[in-house]
């Protein structure tokens, strides 16, 4: 069942067009990713589909209620992660949660929300003396404390560390166990890779692509590269017998180092190959796409910074 449907929206700002007739929707408890690059209109069209900005056109439904004109109704279902400079500096870390609290009808218990985002021990620190991962697990936590169905996180891993990235990610994924719809906006490939069941790519104001990351990775038709070595003593010539299999553009060999790349599925062709010859090798490699790879086909840029 779609959660969020979002048909033709356009937005302008002046003579810049942000968005153009952008469709698409979310299906109840999956985690849908926005991705493009930095202007692309992302955070525009989250806050079209919030209700914090008017769209010049086209229709959004969420949860079946208009973002604008039934915005009071719609914010009691849906949560949305703040970024840094909401917050007062000096606010704590309880008072926060139940400040939020108190916008809701019907609030989740936030001391609960403390213990499950493993915030309890800071409950009466001050925002600005959390560190980068605490201050995002008080925003996420900020975004359920009304029981939404709907969350919206927007560039939450931005600015922390690898390590505090994972343990975020990790968060995300237990918020969608818990049934929550996830709207994920990112410009990070790894992330949206890892976290999002579909996700659209939106460039320049368009959907360029909207699909699982998986099947966007697989669309694409480009070559990558394998690459092994072999054992030492080795007699079957690699260029040879791996040459002509289906999908190998070409074979390399220096030393034991064996680099082949092709198109498809070659990398099964040229294992099934190795092991018919009895062709033991090590250090195997598959340097297979990424949704990177993916967005290059799709705009001819890469959307790494
Ligand atoms: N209120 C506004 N008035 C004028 N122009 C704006 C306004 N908000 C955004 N823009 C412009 O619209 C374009 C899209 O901005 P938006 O914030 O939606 O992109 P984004 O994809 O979220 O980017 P980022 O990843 O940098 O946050 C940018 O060129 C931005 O400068």
């Amino acid at each position: 069942m779609a959660i969020i449907e979002v048909e033709e929206l356009s937005k302008r700002y002046d003579d810049q067009a942000v968005l153009d007739r952008v469709s698409f929707s979310v299906e109840e408890g999956e985690v849908f990713g926005i991705l493009g690059p930095n202007g692309a209109g992302k955070t525009t069209a989250v806050e079209c589909v919030e209700g914090l900005r008017r769209p010049d056109s086209g229709t959004v439904r969420v949860l079946g209620f208009d973002p604008l004109r039934q915005g009071a109704r719609l914010r009691e279902h849906i949560g949305v992660q703040l970024q840094h400079t909401q917050l007062p500096e000096n606010i704590k870390v309880w008072e926060a949660l139940d400040l939020y609290a108190s916008f809701y009808d019907r609030p989740r218990d936030w001391r609960e929300l403390l213990e499950q985002w493993g915030l309890a021990d800071k409950r009466n620190a001050r925002f600005s003396k959390l560190s980068g991962g605490q201050k995002q697990r008080l925003f996420i936590a900020l975004a359920l404390v009304g029981d939404p169905k709907v969350a919206f996180l927007d560039e939450l891993t931005t600015g922390l560390d690898p390590q505090a990235r994972r343990a975020t990610w990790e968060l995300v994924r237990r918020v969608r166990a818990e049934g929550v719809t996830v709207v994920l906006v990112s410009h990070f490939m790894d992330e949206v890779e890892e976290l999002c069941d579909r996700v659209a790519i939106l460039d320049r104001g368009g959907i360029v692509a909207l699909d699982s990351p998986e099947s966007l990775i697989d669309g694409v038709d480009a070559e990558y590269r394998m690459s092994f070595r072999l054992m030492e003593g080795t007699a079957a010539e690699p260029v040879r017998l791996l040459g002509n299999l289906d999908g190998v553009a070409s074979v390399s060999r220096t030393g034991e180092l064996v680099v082949v790349a092709g198109r498809g599925d070659f990398a099964t062709a040229v294992t099934a190959s190795l092991a018919r010859e009895y062709v033991t090798v090590r250090d195997l490699r598959i340097d297979k796409h990424t949704l990177d790879d993916a967005f290059i086909a799709l705009t001819g840029r890469s959307l790494q910074v």
